[in-house]
């Protein structure tokens, strides 16, 4: 591998992992509408670590996508504030990518294409995106489908090209908005596999918000649980399940442990 290509690709271990990524202190979100106020996020304070992957949970209503959307700094918190590598983080940023629920691919563009767009607004030269695009086309599994256009391609597989745009630019973390709650039962869990794999070898910071408990337990190195009204987080604990990459899903499934940390977190999402 070229030495420029392996520096980008290598880009996230320069930072030891463990330090913290990114630092959420004292937000709250107040929307205002008219007279009419909600408090949908409230002293929020929370620290990811560079091989992160945690999961969000919460019933509908408590701040999940809000906490997102601050995050990926598309909203302004009303007070607070968040930091990367210890920078003031206070607007759309390349350092944190964003993978949604709708893969929204550029759909005029060919699959490498639109991996390749996000490498050419960083202005990586030639060579070092056409191998960077091939890394991570092999990488979520779509080597053969380079040309094709998204419309070519199942949901799954678009979403696994938006996984790969967002992870070739090499941002320091990526939040992911319930990036399979569009897919059929079968690809959902072919793609929690995959994401899972891809997070074992990247060792990306990840923060993934779900409605599905099974999803959390099978995939989140930590959970955080949030309640509503205002939203905020209520806990916040390693997955004591980490799963191995070799351990199947349908034997962690089967697993009593597997079921009691299921129903634990049930009742404390609906408590
Ligand atoms: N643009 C907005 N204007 C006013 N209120 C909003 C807006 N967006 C969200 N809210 C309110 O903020 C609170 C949190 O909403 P948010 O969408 O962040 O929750 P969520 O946990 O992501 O919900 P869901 O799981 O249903 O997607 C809710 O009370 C919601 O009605």
């Amino acid at each position: 591998m070229p030495g420029n290509e392996q520096s980008l690709l290598q880009r996230t271990t320069d930072f030891p992992a463990g330090q913290p990524v990114i630092q959420l202190a004292g937000i709250s979100l107040r929307y205002s509408q008219s007279a009419a106020h909600i408090q949908a996020l409230a002293d929020i304070n929370l620290e990811l670590s560079g091989d992160d992957f945690v999961c969000v949970l919460g019933p509908s209503g408590c701040g999940k996508s809000s906490l997102l959307n601050i995050i990926a700094g598309f909203l302004q918190p009303t007070t607070g504030t968040i930091t990367v590598d210890g920078n003031i983080h206070s607007k759309p940023d390349p350092q944190v990518g964003v993978v949604f629920q709708h893969p929204n691919l550029f759909p005029w563009l060919s699959i490498e294409k639109n991996i390749e767009f996000g490498l050419k607004m960083k202005q990586v030269g030639k060579e070092q995106r056409k191998e960077l695009v091939a890394h991570y086309l092999q990488l979520v599994g779509l080597d053969g489908f380079a040309k094709l256009l998204p419309f070519q391609l199942s949901g799954g597989m678009k979403q696994r090209a938006a996984i790969a745009r967002t992870l070739a630019t090499d941002p320091r973390m990526i939040l992911l908005d319930e990036p399979f709650s569009a897919l059929d039962a079968f690809t959902r869990e072919t793609m929690q596999k995959n994401l899972y794999d891809i997070w074992h070898k990247t060792r990306k910071c990840l923060l993934f918000i779900t409605h599905d408990v099974d999803e959390a337990l099978l995939l989140a190195k930590r959970i955080i649980i949030m309640q509503p009204n205002p939203g905020r987080i209520v806990n916040d604990f390693p997955n004591p399940l980490l799963r191995r990459p070799e351990q199947a899903f349908s034997r962690l499934r089967s697993a009593k442990e597997f079921n009691d940390m299921r129903q634990f977190l049930i009742g404390q999402i609906h408590s």
